[in-house]
C-alpha cells in the first residue's frame, strides 16, 4: 500500500490529524525517567535495582489507562534469558489490540491492514535469529499467563513471529524535542502505509504531553488529507479482503502528526524518510537494507551521476597525488582512507558517549579533521610516496564530527564555568563557548548549503540554525565580556533589535508565517543568508582563534573559497600548530559582542521559521527554550 494526496497541499501544512498509537513502549533506558503511558518526563525519576520493576507513570490517569495493558500483555513473564526490550513489549501489547489476532492466510498483513514483511524478514540472515528468539520468548510468556507452565519448543510461534516482523516493519522511533529516541510506537495504516523516499515531501512530529497538560495550541488539521492506494507489489502478493478490517488502538500515548515540507499535488504519493538524509546514497541504502530489507529507488537514489548533495556528502580530499597513479589505484586508496577515517571518528564519538571525556574527544576529532590520514603509495620502480586524505568539510562524517565537537566544547565550557575560583578558568570557559559556537555555525552553514540543492533537508537545516542561534546567544551572554568592561544591556540590544536589511520578521512578530511566506521560504532564507553573510566575517576570525581545524575554514556560509583552497592544496596539506587558546583582550570589543548577538538572533529566528514549516507554528519542536525565554522577556518589557 502507499498513501497519496487527496487534494493539492501547500508547503508547511499538516496532512493528518494527531494519530494515536496502536501499540508503543519506552526504550529500556527511559523506563524510569519517563511515564510509560504518555512518554512525558517524570518529576522524580526512580533508580530501581530489579530488572522487572513495574512501569512508572506521571499521574493516576496514565496509570489506570496503561497498567491493565501491561498486566494482560504478559511482558513481566518474559523469560530471564530474553531480557524485555521495547520491541518485545510493543509486540505483546500490539496483540491485545486485535479483536482476532491473526494474520491473513499469506501472513502478508494483519487484519488491521498492517504489513508484516514476514516472508522477507524471517528468511533474512540479519533478522531471522532475532525474530525466532523473540517469538519463542513471547510465546513462553503468553503460555505462562494462560496458566500453561511448560514451554514446548515445537509449539507454533507463527503468530508471534508475524507480529514481531510487523513491529520491525512499521514501528517508528518516538523522539522528544531534544531529538532523543524515547521509545517506539506503531500507528494505524493512516501513518504506516506511508512509504520512504530519500527526497521526501513530508515529515512527522510527535505530541508527547501528560493527560492534563495545556497543549502548545497545536495547529494541526482535523481531517485526513491522504488516501490509500494499492501499490503494484501489493496487488501481486496478496488480495485478501481479510487484510483491511480497521484498527482498534489505544486512546492515549504519543501522537504522531504528518506535515508537508514541499508542495504536493493531488494524487501525488506522500513519502517520509526512514533514515538520516544527511548520509550519502550508499550509507542510506545500507541503512534501509539493514533496518527494512528494501532498496530505495527514489529520484535522488537513481540519479546518474549522483546528485550534488550525495557527491558532496562523500567527498574526500587527496593531496600529494602522483599524476601517474592509475585511477583504479586511486579509487582503492580513497576507499581505504574513507573507511579508516570514518571508523576512527565513529570510535571517538562512541568513546565520548560512553566515557564522557570531552577534552580527549575534541583533541582526537580535530586531529583527524585537520591532519587526515597518510597512506603509502607504491611508485613504479621501488619508490614509495605518502598520499594524504582528508574529509571535505561537507563529508557526512565531518558533519557528524562538528555536531559532537559543538557539544563537547559546550560541555567543557560549562564544566570550567562551574570552577569560578579563578579568572583563568572563566577565560578558558569563554574560549570553549566560542569554539562551540563556531562549530555550530559551520554545521548550520554547511547544512544550509546542501539544503539549497535538496529541499527535503529543511528539517536538519531548521534544527542546526536553532542550535547555532542558541550557542551564539550563550556566548554573547558570557560573564567574561562584563569583566572586560563591556557590559551591555540585553534589553536594549536584543529585545528592540529589528533588522532593516532582511525579511526576517522582528522577534515579537516572528510567530506567524502567512501561507504566502511559507510558499516563499526559499526567498526569506536567501535574504537571511545575504544579510548574515555580511556580518559573519567580522566575528568568524574571533570565534575560531586558536582552533587549528576551524582556522582553515575561511567562511562558514560562503563556500566559494573551497574551490580555490583545493586547487592550491594549501587547505589540504598545510597545518599550523595549535596556538593554544591564548587570550587577547583586543579581539573582544563592544561592537563584536553586539554583532554576535545580532548573528545569534538571525540564526535563531531563521531556524524557528524553517521549523514552522516542518512542525507548525505552535509545536514544542518549533521553539527552543532560548526562543521562549526571549519572547517572555519581550512580553514583560512591553
Ligand atoms: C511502514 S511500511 C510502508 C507501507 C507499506 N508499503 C505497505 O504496503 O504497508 C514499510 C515497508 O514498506 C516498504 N517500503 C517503504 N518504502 C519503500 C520504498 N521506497 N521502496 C520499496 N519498499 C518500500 C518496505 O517493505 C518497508 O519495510
Amino acid at each position: 500500500m502507499e498513501m497519496r494526496a487527496k487534494e493539492d497541499i501547500e508547503i508547511g501544512e499538516d496532512i493528518t490529524p494527531p494519530l494515536l498509537p496502536l501499540s508503543f513502549s519506552l526504550h529500556d533506558s527511559f523506563l524510569y525517567s519517563h511515564c510509560s503511558s504518555c512518554f512525558s518526563p517524570l518529576s522524580s525519576p526512580a533508580f530501581p535495582s530489579l530488572p522487572h520493576h513495574p512501569p512508572l507513570y506521571c499521574s493516576p490517569a496514565c496509570s489506570s489507562a496503561h497498567s491493565p495493558i501491561v498486566s494482560s500483555s504478559a511482558e513481566s513473564l518474559l523469560p530471564p534469558s530474553s531480557p524485555p526490550s521495547s520491541t518485545l513489549r510493543t509486540a505483546l501489547r500490539f496483540l491485545l489490540t486485535l479483536p482476532s489476532p491473526s494474520p491473513c492466510p499469506h501472513l502478508h498483513r494483519f487484519n488491521n491492514g498492517l504489513l508484516t514483511n514476514y516472508h522477507k524478514l524471517s528468511s533474512s540472515p540479519e533478522f531471522a535469529p532475532e525474530i525466532r528468539q523473540g517469538a519463542i520468548a513471547m510465546a513462553a510468556a503468553r503460555k505462562l499467563r494462560n496458566g500453561d507452565s511448560a514451554l514446548d519448543r515445537s509449539d507454533g510461534i507463527l503468530l508471534e513471529e508475524a507480529v514481531l516482523s510487523l513491529v520491525l516493519t512499521n514501528a517508528v522511533e518516538v523522539q522528544d524535542e531534544a531529538g532523543r529516541s524515547l521509545g517506539i510506537a506503531v500507528y494505524d495504516p493512516n501513518f504506516s502505509w506511508i512509504n520512504h523516499s530519500c527526497s521526501p515531501n513530508a515529515c512527522y512530529r510527535f505530541s508527547v504531553l501528560p493527560p492534563n497538560a495545556t497543549s502548545f495550541g497545536e495547529d494541526s488539521c482535523s481531517s485526513l488529507r491522504i488516501v490509500p492506494s494499492v501499490s503494484e507489489e501489493d496487488s501481486r502478493v496478496c488480495s485478501c479482503s481479510d487484510c483491511m478490517k480497521g484498527p482498534k488502538g489505544y486512546q492515549y500515548g504519543p501522537k504522531i502528526i504528518v506535515r508537508s515540507i514541499k508542495r504536493i499535488k493531488k494524487g501525488e504519493e506522500v513519502c517520509v524518510s526512514y533514515t538520516d538524509l544527511l548520509q550519502p546514497k550508499a550509507t542510506r541504502q545500507s541503512d534501509l537494507w539493514l533496518k527494512y530489507q528494501f532498496t530505495c529507488s527514489c529520484r535522488r537514489c537513481t540519479m546518474s551521476p549522483s546528485t550534488y548533495v550525495d557527491h558532496a556528502l562523500e567527498e574526500i580530499l587527496a593531496s600529494n597525488l602522483n599524476s601517474s597513479c592509475p585511477s583504479f589505484d586511486l579509487d582503492h586508496y580513497r576507499d581505504e582512507a574513507n573507511k579508516k577515517l570514518s571508523d576512527y571518528v565513529d570510535e571517538t564519538i562512541t568513546e565520548f558517549l560512553s566515557v564522557g571525556d570531552p577534552e580527549s574527544c575534541c583533541m582526537k576529532l580535530e586531529n583527524v579533521l585537520s591532519l587526515g590520514l597518510h597512506i603509502e603509495q607504491l611508485e613504479s620502480g621501488d619508490g614509495k610516496s605518502l598520499l594524504n586524505f582528508k574529509f571535505h568539510p561537507f563529508h557526512h562524517i565531518a558533519l557528524g564530527a562538528y555536531t559532537t565537537l559543538a557539544s563537547a566544547y559546550r560541555i567543557r565550557s560549562s564544566d570550567l564555568a562551574l570552577d569560578s575560583r579563578t579568572d583563568q578558568s572563566q577565560f578558558k570557559a569563554f574560549d570553549m563557548s566560542r569554539i562551540s559556537a563556531a562549530y555550530s555555525l559551520l554545521l548550520a552553514g554547511a547544512t544550509h548549503h546542501l539544503f539549497c540543492s535538496e529541499s527535503s533537508l529543511i528539517v536538519s537545516a531548521a534544527n542546526f540554525w536553532k542550535q547555532a542561534g542558541d550557542s551564539l546567544l550563550t556566548l554573547a551572554r558570557n560573564c567574561v565580556w562584563n569583566s572586560l568592561g563591556l557590559p551591555i544591556s540585553e534589553q536594549s540590544t536584543v529585545l528592540n533589535y529589528k533588522c532593516s536589511k532582511c525579511s526576517l520578521p522582528d522577534l515579537s512578530g516572528a510567530e506567524f508565517l502567512s501561507e504566502a511566506e511559507r510558499a516563499n521560504v526559499k526567498n526569506i532564507s536567501s535574504d537571511f543568508l545575504t544579510c548574515v553573510s555580511n556580518m559573519v566575517p567580522e566575528i568568524w576570525r574571533v570565534l575560531i582563534k586558536g582552533c587549528r581545524y576551524l582556522e582553515k575554514i575561511e567562511d562558514p556560509f560562503d563556500f566559494r573559497w573551497l574551490a580555490h583552497a583545493n586547487r592550491n592544496e594549501e587547505y589540504a596539506g598545510f597545518i599550523i600548530e595549535s596556538s593554544n587558546f591564548e587570550h587577547h583582550a583586543e579581539w573582544y570589543t563592544d561592537e563584536r559582542r553586539i554583532l554576535i548577538y545580532k548573528v545569534g538572533i538571525h540564526c535563531l529566528m531563521h531556524g524557528v521559521i524553517l521549523a514552522q514549516i516542518c512542525y507548525g507554528q505552535n509545536s514544542q519542536f518549533t521553539t527552543p527554550e532560548s526562543w521562549r525565554t526571549l519572547c517572555k522577556l519581550i512580553h514583560e518589557t512591553n
